[in-house]
């Protein structure tokens, strides 16, 4: 390890600490992972899991593990560095994150994990903490916990964070699948817009809890055998409703609220794949149209320019994706006095149509964004993602009420989405359609 000068410590998790370091021979940084138990024999490193699911697993959106040094009965894991984890960037940002950034943003984590899951892996432990991010690219890492899918049930080593558990392992089901991630992934996505978690138990039976509070009670029927239903019983659950998750995540398209609301099942069976998930309406959005405009000409002044609608077919390309981009955006305004606004970047390309017909009014602004993949197939985002964000900012915003169940204590518990201040969004897209 004398290759390795540390520079500072990252994080120190459970199993190990984790140190940003320089190779003083290639001068690249990296990221050492020193684990806290003593490894006395190489098979023992073999054997760990983080080992096996890593050496397996090579893809844009998994961090990568370069090299294994075992010295002194320690074991350290060199990792590619990244940047920052997707809990400081929602901790420290200013504003919530744009659509299009969530978009992006999860787009990849589910490349990520569909090519982990192709490949007879769940990692088990998704949050935020090991979401790993660097300018526009955002990796899984931490595979302590991953399980090859085809290992036996049952799991009972398993300990996850809380905040993100799947009802199913919450309920001691001792054999779950990799849609305990989907779940995660739900859980995160819902947080991406609110920067608040959306179930944040204090405890196991709390956590069951909070998911009642947002999802409602379950259908028993629906829910898989061998699960441990008497956790519920610590609470009276007949009562409880489902929220309606737009209004406790207002910022999100309703797009978004259905992915959210398929990940976040009851029913592991209900949740897409990470494959399904990608397919996914809430990927394949190229149209966004402020809420005013879902009715613009009933309340529309007699002097407003009306836009023509008309579908151009030399718009479309002859690339499939030209011709998927092409169909979203068919419909374009044909006003006299349209101004075209391209914003290009290294990165991304976003074409603005703005219809000064309504530019009167600042939250009447048509605006046709065009996202555009990258060679791996990504929205891109833009590039400032990890460099705007501004320690120990706080967002501030209205609470939201929701009623809570007779016959719970709620005194002690942590605050959440729901009796938390949300994000304040301002922006014309709290509510849109799309054509
Ligand atoms: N490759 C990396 N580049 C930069 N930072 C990293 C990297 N890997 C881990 N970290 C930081 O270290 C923290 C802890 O890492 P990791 O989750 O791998 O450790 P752990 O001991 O398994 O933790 P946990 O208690 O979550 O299981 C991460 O949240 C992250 O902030």
């Amino acid at each position: 390890m004398e290759r390795y000068k540390v520079i500072k410590e990252l994080g120190d998790g459970t199993c190990g600490s984790v140190y940003k370091a320089l190779n003083l021979e290639t001068n690249e940084i990296v990221a050492v992972k020193k684990m806290k138990r003593k490894f006395y024999f190489w098979e023992e490193c073999m054997n760990l899991r983080e080992v096996k699911s890593l050496r397996k697993l090579n893809h844009p959106n998994i961090v990568k593990l370069k090299e294994i040094v075992r010295e002194n009965h320690e074991l350290f894991f060199i990792f590619e560095y990244m940047e920052y984890n997707l809990y400081q960037i929602m901790r420290d940002r200013q504003s919530p994150f744009s659509e299009a950034e969530i978009r992006n943003l999860m787009s990849q984590v589910l490349q990520g994990l569909a090519y982990m899951h192709r490949n007879g892996y769940f990692h088990r432990d998704l949050k935020p903490e090991n979401l790993l991010v660097t300018d526009d690219t955002i990796k899984i890492a931490d595979f302590g916990l991953a399980r090859e899918v085809t290992s036996r049930p049952p799991y009972t080593d398993y300990v996850s964070t809380r905040w993100y558990r799947a009802p199913e392992v919450l309920l001691q089901s001792s054999s779950y699948t990799p849609a305990i991630d989907m779940w995660a992934i739900g859980a995160i996505l819902a947080e991406l817009f609110t920067f608040c978690p959306i179930f944040p138990g204090e405890s196991e039976t709390d956590q069951l809890y909070k998911i009642c509070c947002v999802l409602g009670t379950p259908d028993w029927t629906t829910l898989p055998e061998g699960m441990n239903v008497s956790r519920f019983a610590n609470f009276s659950i007949s009562e409880i409703m489902p929220v309606n998750l737009s209004d406790i995540i207002p910022n999100a398209s309703l797009e978004a609220i259905d992915l959210i609301t398929q990940l976040c099942s009851w029913d592991p069976l209900k949740r897409p794949t990470a494959e399904q998930a990608l397919q996914h309406p809430f990927f394949h959005v190229g149209m966004w149209v402020p809420y005013p405009l879902q009715d613009p000409f009933q309340s529309k002044p007699n002097d407003m320019v009306e836009p023509k609608l008309e579908l151009n077919l030399w718009d479309f390309g002859t690339e499939p994706d030209d011709c998927f981009l092409g169909l979203t955006l068919a419909v374009k305004p044909s006003v006299s006095d349209i101004e075209m606004v391209h914003q290009v970047s290294q990165n991304s390309r976003e074409e603005l149509l703005l219809c000064s017909g309504f530019q009167e009014r600042s939250d009447q602004t048509v605006m046709w964004p065009i996202p555009s993949l990258n060679q791996t197939g990504n929205v891109p985002v833009k590039s400032s993602l990890s460099s705007s964000y501004i320690v120990n900012s706080q967002i501030s915003c209205p609470t939201i009420g929701v009623p809570q169940s007779a016959g719970f204590t709620i005194s002690s518990m942590q605050p959440n989405l729901l009796d938390r201040p949300l994000v304040a969004v301002s922006s014309p897209f709290q509510q849109s359609h799309y054509l």
